[in-house]
């Protein structure tokens, strides 16, 4: 069996993305995505997905052109090869600003971004190629199902109009009653028994409101409240007062690890982070003072799957709890976080998608939640199939993009409503 890769095949899309609100602004009514197909001499196609904004792309694709001629099955390689590819320094700030909504913004970071969706697209061609399925290729599942949690957001009912957008059938949820209606319905369409709210769009009280309305509505189920930073330490731990009762836990509360570690020494609720740990060189400090309970691990950018099952061996060396965190995706990363999760014998929270809002897919058949969770496939590798028809007309979308929907910003898709609008500084409140 030849498993030297042949040809890399990079697909920039846009996909619909409805209008979702957080501390940023708005959701763009279509956001883009990276696909990653590798394939070997023997004829095998491996596909992966990431991030694709121009960033991403700029070293996507030097990236891919270094991998013709290797083994597929080297995926060591690709973090020696990707360091081979600059990157522009005025792509990145070092900072955890508030448009960092996945936290700190390095180079090294960027790359890892990159690599971890042809991580997927090799994995996912070896284990087609050998006949099994990706957790075998990382050990083995050590349970058949992954379970994941509703992801409920503040939105719109539609796009500002005259904006061309897809249309929705979620409706509008502004206020608790909003919020704890889509949670209905997030739990009859796809049977999730926990819920995250997106905060830091409204005052904390508002927010504080919308959960005691769901913990009403739903009496005992996990939940939890992500304002991805905007709040203060004191806000922070009025707010952990005021609902420590009702949560599972508090997400990204304060911005940075020392204010996480005050908020965490001062309130009895767990956190939890996509914010302050998203490095492997974060995990030190934050471990340390104790700023955090639970990391939600994104395999995007920790740099792939192998990467974030080391991050778990890491957790539960420290005690701190793991589970996993979303951005906009389609179904290739569903099935990649499905093959990891399914993996990682600690994983105590159900896992963040935000799968459910994206009614656009560029796989054959979509995949499936029962009971709030994803089967994990036996099927060689990922077990998902591409469907190119819908790969072209998605990438034409990217095509007749004029740029201004290249790349993702929320702040931006917010002035059209708001002309007036500017990325708030933190803490907010
Ligand atoms: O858990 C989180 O912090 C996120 O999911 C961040 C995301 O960027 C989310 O807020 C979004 O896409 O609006
Ligand atoms: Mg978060």
């Amino acid at each position: 069996m030849n498993l030297t890769i042949t040809d890399v095949r990079l697909t920039p899309i846009l996909v619909a993305d409805p209008p979702l609100l957080n501390t940023q602004g708005v959701h763009q009514p279509y956001t883009p995505r990276l696909i990653v197909e590798v394939e070997t001499a023997g004829g095998v196609v491996g596909v992966g997905e990431t991030y694709g904004d121009t960033k991403y792309l700029e070293l996507a694709r030097p990236f891919a052109q270094k991998l013709i001629g290797r083994q597929v099955g080297d995926l060591n390689g690709l973090f020696v090869v990707v360091e081979e590819v600059a990157v522009d320094r005025s792509r990145v700030s070092g900072q955890v600003d508030v448009g960092g909504l996945r936290g700190v913004q390095t180079a090294d970071k960027l790359r890892l971004s990159v690599v971890s969706g042809f991580e997927v697209a090799c994995l996912d061609a070896l284990g087609k190629a050998l006949g099994l399925p990706v957790h075998a290729l990382l050990g083995g599942k050590v349970r058949d199902a992954v379970e994941y949690s509703a992801y409920l957001f503040y939105k719109w009912a539609d796009h500002p109009e005259g904006v061309r957008a897809e249309k929705d059938d979620w409706g509008a949820a502004v206020d608790p009653a909003g919020v704890v209606e889509q949670a209905r319905r997030f739990k009859e369409r796809y049977g999730f028994t926990s819920f995250k709210l997106k905060g830091g769009v409204f005052p904390p009280e508002e927010e504080i409101a919308a959960v005691r309305a769901l913990a009403r509505a739903f009496p005992g189920h996990p939940l939890r409240l992500d304002p991805n930073g905007a709040w203060s330490v004191e806000t922070s731990l009025k707010v952990a007062r005021e609902l420590g009762e009702v949560l599972e836990y508090l997400e990204d509360p304060a911005l940075g690890t020392a204010a996480m570690a005050e908020v965490a020494a001062r309130s009895g609720v767990p956190l939890a982070t996509n914010m302050c740990v998203t490095t492997f060189a974060e995990i030190k400090e934050a471990f340390t003072k104790d700023a955090v309970q639970v990391v939600l691990s994104d395999h995007h950018y920790w740099g792939g799957l192998r990467n974030t099952q080391q991050l778990a061996a890491i957790c539960r060396a420290f005690g701190v709890g793991v589970s996993m965190h979303s951005n906009t995706h389609l179904g290739i990363s569903l099935a990649a976080m499905t093959h990891v999760a399914s993996t990682v014998p600690d994983l105590h929270h159900a896992c963040d998608s935000h799968y459910p809002w994206q009614s656009e897919d560029v796989l054959t058949e979509r995949l499936t939640f029962d009971d709030g969770k994803v089967t994990v496939s036996d099927a060689p590798g990922l077990g998902v199939d591409l469907d190119r028809d819908r790969l072209a007309v998605l990438h034409r979308r990217w095509l007749e993009d004029d740029g201004s929907l290249r790349e993702r910003d929320d702040a931006a898709a917010m002035r059209i409503a708001d002309p007036g609008w500017v990325t708030p500084t933190v803490p907010r409140w």
